[in-house]
Order: structure tokens, then C-alpha cells, then sequence
């Protein structure tokens, strides 16, 4: 096993000759050994293996079969494609994995063994170490981050009970592959976050220096909360509603200043057609990193202003999303402050005190409870449920992640259709 930290390049990918250019690219950036992903072996078969050995010669493949079953056959498959290591999952039964070890000295290839999702991780590590595996890879599942798993906690407990070689798999970036390094990992494989980069060989590079130097890892992690809201500031409303399979979008309400964003979670206010009373009690509960969501519904009424919103940006307000109308446009604007609204018009109410704050509320067709993430920005609004904000915060992030590798596809010169494959992979 090498001294260096093995930097190992997943390419879980649809089509190989996309999956051959980025694995050319991250090895220009350090990467050391390249994976034929999951899905890239799922979409093209055997051939994914081939061409990428073909292709990459001398350079270590690994083979993701994510094998539960025909130990043997898999491994025989993949070891005459080309592939120099095959993976198998920790919760396959010991007789396929003892088979696919026999299979794997006889066509002189290595097993790694992946325990995702394995009932008890740290005892299956230690039983396949006396198997016979030659690497164990500790994994949180693309699907397991999007709920904020991670794969440092588990790593650190494996490292503790095998001593074959370990990779740490799962959303792992410059700063967790740094960690993992320090807590005893030989390997890392890293998916998303370079071959979804629009600079790949960047992306490896910078992952690459980190693992190389591990001084000053183990220390800064941040809150789930903290993650979630720093990516719904970088994340655009599309991200979110694509991640959201197109649901959250609220109907006809946009920034009354362009360029301004929200993000925060939402103190609701159910008022009427003339009635300001509601929405501005509400300035008095809501504070740093809320948000207030207003439903009126009347286009040609205000029950917001420019006062308000001076009074909402004392209290560190994040913004005010309105179904109805805002007035004091031009003073709403000196302020530079983000108001959201489906109208505009220059007549207020009065304060009568109807309605209520912090209830259920219908704001532009979307259904809002307090508490609910909200974020704006050019493209309107979206509502995130309180329950599963991470989670999506994370999916609209490799959303982001996706286009920015598919801007620069196209920046080389290639049609959206063909970046897409839009022949490839219409519904038939
Ligand atoms: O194995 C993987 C996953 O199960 C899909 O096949 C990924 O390769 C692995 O998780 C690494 O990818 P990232 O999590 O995007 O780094």
C-alpha cells in the first residue's frame, strides 16, 4: 500500500465517453485511481469497464459492482473488462464474498468491500477482514447525505477495529477527505464534488493537496443547520424546485428589487383586503433569519410599505414575501431592502386587527406553516417544508453541481441537446 493517500475518482456517470473525459481530467489533477461508478456500470454494462482501461492505461480501475450475489460471476466479469479491484457490498452473504475473494486471486484482481447500509458496520469490517477483503470502504450513500449522514463518525470507529487498508466514500470534499485521511483512512473516493465540476481537474487538485496534507483536519465542522442555510444562499430557486421535482414554487410574486435574495424561515400572517394591522404586529416577533409571509390577496390594496419595511430591516428582518400588493416602491428600493410581492399599488388600508400571525397560510397557491424555509431570489420564491429543508438544500446543491459541469460542456462548444443526450434518454 502506498505512503500517499490514494485519491480515487467515482465516476458515477450515464455515458462513458462523458465518464472518459473527466476521469483524463481529475487525473491531471492528482487522482490516482478511477472507478467505474455504479450507475455508469448500470447504464453501459461491461463496456463502461473496457473503454475506461482502454483509455486509461496504467492507471488502477475500480470496479463499483455493488455485488450481493454470484460472488464469482461478478467479480470474473469485471476482472476480464480490465478491472484491478471490485466492489462488493458488506451486507452480502459471507458465502459471496468468500467466492468472489477466490474468483479474485484466481483472475488476480483485489476486493473492497462496501458497507453501505450494513445493520452493524463495525462488527461486518471485522468479519470481513477475517474473510480475506483486501479493503473495507466505509460509505454513506448519496441518498443517506442528502439526510445529513456522514461518513467521518463511522470511519473513525472502523480505522479502530481492522487493519487492512480503509476508503471513505460519501459526499467527501476537500475538507472531510482532509478528515478522513487524519482519522485513518488510506483511500478516498470522491464522487460529486469534482466530476460535477465545471473545473475538474481543479476540483481533484485542491482535494488532492488537502489529503496530502492533513495538519489542522479534525477541527472545523460545521452545525446541519449551519450547512443547510449557507447552501440555500448559494443554491438558486431553480436548484430548489428541480431538487423538489418541481414542486414549492409560489405563483406570480418577485422581487420588487432585482439582485436581492431570501433566506430564512417563515413567520406566517393570514390578513385581508385592507386590513395592515397583522403584518406589521408581525415585525414585532420576527427577528434575524425569519422571513414574513404574508397572505392579503388583494392586488390593488397595500398592507406594506416603506415604514414597515424600515421597521422590519431594524429588527434584522431577512425579507417579506407578500400574496398581495406593496407600496413605497421607490423608498423600498433606497433601502435596498428584499421585499417580494404579486403587486404593486399605491393605495394602504387601515389597522383593524383582522387575521392572525404564525397559523397555516395560503401564499401564492403554496401551502406555508411557521417554521417553513423560504428562499427568493430573481426567479420568485419557494416554499421548502421544515421536515425535509436539508435534505433538500443538499439535492438542490447537486443540482447546481450538475448544471455547472453541463455550462461548461456547452462553453466547449457542444449543443444543449447533445450535452443532455436528449435522444439518448427521452422517455420512451
Ligand atoms: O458509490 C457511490 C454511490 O452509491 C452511487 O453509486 C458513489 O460513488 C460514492 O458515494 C461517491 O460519490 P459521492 O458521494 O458523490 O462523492
Amino acid at each position: 500500500m502506498d505512503i500517499r493517500p490514494i485519491l480515487q475518482v467515482a465516476l458515477d456517470l450515464l455515458e462513458i465517453d462523458r465518464a472518459v473525459e473527466i476521469a483524463k481530467e481529475a487525473i491531471a489533477g492528482g487522482a490516482d485511481w478511477i472507478e467505474a461508478g455504479t450507475p455508469l456500470i448500470k447504464s453501459e454494462g461491461m463496456d463502461a469497464v473496457r473503454e475506461l482501461r482502454r483509455t486509461l492505461p496504467g492507471v488502477r480501475i475500480v470496479a463499483d459492482m455493488k455485488t450481493v450475489d454470484t460472488g464469482a460471476m461478478e467479480v470474473e466479469m469485471a476482472a476480464k473488462a480490465g478491472a484491478d479491484i471490485v466492489a462488493l457490498l458488506a451486507i452480502s452473504d459471507d458465502s459471496t464474498i468468500q467466492d468472489a475473494i477466490r474468483a479474485a486471486r484466481k483472475y488476480g484482481v483485489e476486493i473492497m468491500v462496501d458497507l453501505l447500509s450494513a445493520p452493524d458496520p463495525v462488527k461486518r469490517a471485522r468479519e470481513l477482514e477475517e474473510l480475506g477483503v483486501d479493503y473495507i470502504c466505509v460509505h454513506v450513500g448519496i441518498d443517506q447525505q442528502m439526510v445529513g449522514k456522514s461518513t467521518i463518525d463511522l470511519l473513525r470507529e472502523v480505522v479502530q477495529v481492522v487493519s487492512i487498508p480503509v476508503a471513505a466514500a460519501g459526499g467527501i470534499d476537500a475538507s472531510s477527505g482532509k478528515d478522513a485521511i487524519f482519522y485513518g483512512a488510506s483511500i478516498v473516493i470522491v464522487g460529486g464534488n469534482i466530476t460535477r465540476s465545471a473545473d475538474v481537474t481543479g476540483s481533484a487538485r485542491r482535494i488532492r493537496e488537502a489529503i496530502d496534507h492533513v495538519e489542522g483536519a479534525g477541527t472545523s465542522r460545521r452545525s446541519l443547520e449551519e450547512e443547510m442555510i449557507s447552501i440555500f444562499r448559494e443554491v438558486s430557486t431553480p436548484n430548489i424546485t428541480d431538487a423538489m421535482h418541481r414542486k414549492g414554487a409560489m405563483r406570480d410574486i418577485l422581487p420588487i428589487i432585482p439582485g436581492t435574495k431570501i433566506v430564512g424561515t417563515a413567520i406566517t400572517v393570514q390578513t385581508f383586503e385592507g386590513d395592515w394591522a397583522k403584518t406589521v404586529e408581525a415585525i414585532d416577533e420576527a427577528g434575524p433569519g425569519k422571513v414574513i409571509v404574508i397572505y392579503n390577496g388583494s392586488r390593488y390594496v397595500a398592507p406594506w410599505g416603506g415604514l414597515a419595511t424600515l421597521s422590519c430591516m431594524q429588527k434584522g428582518v431577512e425579507g417579506v414575501v407578500i400574496d398581495g400588493a406593496v407600496r413605497d416602491v421607490d423608498e423600498i428600493r433606497r433601502l435596498n431592502y428584499p421585499v417580494f410581492a404579486s403587486a404593486i399599488a399605491p393605495t394602504a388600508g387601515e389597522p383593524k386587527g383582522m387575521g392572525e400571525i404564525n397559523v397555516e397560510i395560503v401564499c401564492g397557491g403554496q401551502v406555508v406553516r411557521p417554521g417553513d424555509y423560504i428562499v427568493g431570489d430573481d426567479c420568485g420564491v419557494v416554499v421548502i417544508p421544515k421536515e425535509r429543508a436539508y435534505e433538500i438544500a443538499r439535492r438542490a446543491k447537486e443540482v447546481e453541481k450538475n448544471e455547472s459541469r453541463l455550462f461548461e460542456e456547452i462553453r466547449r462548444g457542444r449543443t444543449l441537446s447533445e450535452v443532455a443526450k436528449l435522444k439518448k434518454w427521452e422517455k420512451l
